[in-house]
């Protein structure tokens, strides 16, 4: 039989989630996660065929450092790079520009293209292209497939994706709204229209991805026409660590004003801001405790992560003009109830409403929270990027007529 197996890694900025899916039978034979690389406190959890999970603690210097133990614990399972099993390795990519519109099969060149978007996406693509690297190095036979996140965007139309400014400046240096996460939201449209028992070519959604990076996207039968981050993954929604949408004055003011560099402007917009630099804490689960404490500045945090969700959600209404389904999706919108009750409170004047107790439901399963009879649909739809990245890798080599790219 042909090989059927795909490993999907997916390298963020500070650590690598990978997943080995059968393509066949749809079993993951492994998972894992490696987090905090390049502190001495990195961790990683691998679960491989048997019931437990294995962690290992202690330093991983790098990405190159990860992989390796990655593929180290895959081995020790029976499930190694070397097996005969692999059809391929499918790679998240998070900024493909506008060379890459379609997952694409790695060579040399997409390589060099991946390397020349850095500097739009210096968090995520030097991580990715690691990720790439070590991947052809332990098996330089077997096609590698890149999934960007930006390749479902690519349908916005120019008067979404353009900024007002100069046409000649943008395209000088490549500057327009890119998106991200696309994967999770293609993957989550689709799954929103099947929950209700139609195709995606017949409703509009709102899909709203909120990670620890978090944007939201207004998907109109099935292609995207608007997405809440641009040049970069910091525009937008307020995030874990990222501030999302401020007045670019704030940035010409901190440097003449505040005196400081632009790469501490930088760390301090992308690193340090959102619900972080409100309130010492990006997890939604430390801020719903500290809430329920009575703390003050959880409160606000959260009060202005909800605001900033409700306004958005109210402009994707307005540029779909009919709303079918709101999809909430990742870590925060999977899980925090009261984060989706306050983004749906008061906004009965768009037939937009939760069921308090729906809402409260927890479950693995994409579900309707809106009430009963309701006008449009409110949903959690859990995001598969891993399985959305596999199908994609697979229908490109599965058959096994793919070039392989050249390994140089
Ligand atoms: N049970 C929960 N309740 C509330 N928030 C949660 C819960 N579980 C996870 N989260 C939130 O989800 C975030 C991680 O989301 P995830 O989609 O895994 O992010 P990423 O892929 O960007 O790392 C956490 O930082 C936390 O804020
Ligand atoms: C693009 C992006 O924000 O990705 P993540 O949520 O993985 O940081
Ligand atoms: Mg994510």
């Amino acid at each position: 039989m042909s090989p059927s197996r795909v490993l999907v890694l997916n390298s963020g900025s500070s650590s690598v989630k990978y997943q080995l899916l059968d393509m066949r039978d749809g079993s993951r034979p492994a998972t894992g996660l490696v987090e905090r690389i390049g502190e001495r406190t990195s961790r990683l959890r691998h679960t491989g065929p048997a019931a437990d999970p294995r962690e290992q603690y202690g330093p991983i210097a790098d990405h190159e450092a990860a992989l390796k133990a990655v593929a180290e614990e895959l081995t020790a399972d029976g499930l190694g790079l070397d097996s005969p099993e692999l059809a391929a390795i499918g790679h998240r990519v998070v900024h493909g520009g506008m060379s890459f519109t379609e997952p694409t099969v790695i060579d040399d060149a997409v390589l060099a293209e991946i390397e020349r978007l850095i500097p739009l996406a210096p968090l995520h693509n030097p991580a990715n292209l690691t990720g790439i690297r070590t991947a052809r190095a332990l098996r330089p036979d077997l096609p590698q497939v890149a999934v960007f996140d930006t390749a479902f965007h690519t349908t916005m139309p120019e008067s979404a994706a353009r900024y007002a400014i100069d046409p000649a400046i943008a395209d000088r240096y490549r500057i327009r709204r890119y998106g991200f996460h696309g994967t999770s939201h293609a993957y989550v449209s689709r799954a929103a229209a099947r929950l209700l028992g139609r195709t995606p070519q017949e409703v509009n959604v709102i899909v709203l991805h909120l990670g620890n990076g978090a944007s939201a996207s207004a998907v109109r039968g099935g292609r995207c026409v608007d997405t809440s981050m641009g040049l970069t993954p910091l525009e937008g929604l307020v995030m874990g660590t990222r501030s999302g949408d401020l007045d670019p004055a704030v940035i010409f003011h901190l440097a003449r004003v505040g005196g400081m560099s632009m790469d501490e402007i930088d760390t301090l917009l992308n690193k340090r801001s959102g619900l972080f630099g409100l309130c010492g804490d990006n997890d939604m689960r430390e801020i719903r405790r500290r809430i329920d404490e009575g703390d003050e500045a959880a409160r606000l945090a959260f009060d202005v992560y909800v605001h900033r969700l409700k306004k958005y959600i109210g402009a994707y209404c307005a540029v779909l003009g009919r709303v079918d389904a709101v999809a909430f999706t990742a870590g925060v919108g999977e899980n925090a109830a009261p984060v989706r009750a306050a983004a749906m409170a008061g906004l009965e004047g768009l037939g937009l409403a939760v069921d308090p107790e729906l809402n409260a439901v927890r479950a693995d399963e994409a579900r309707l929270i809106s009430p009963a009879g309701a006008r449009v649909a409110v949903a959690v739809v859990p995001t598969d990027e891993e399985l959305e990245i596999a199908t994609q890798t697979y229908a490109l080599v599965g058959t096994g007529s793919a070039p392989v790219g050249n390994n140089s």
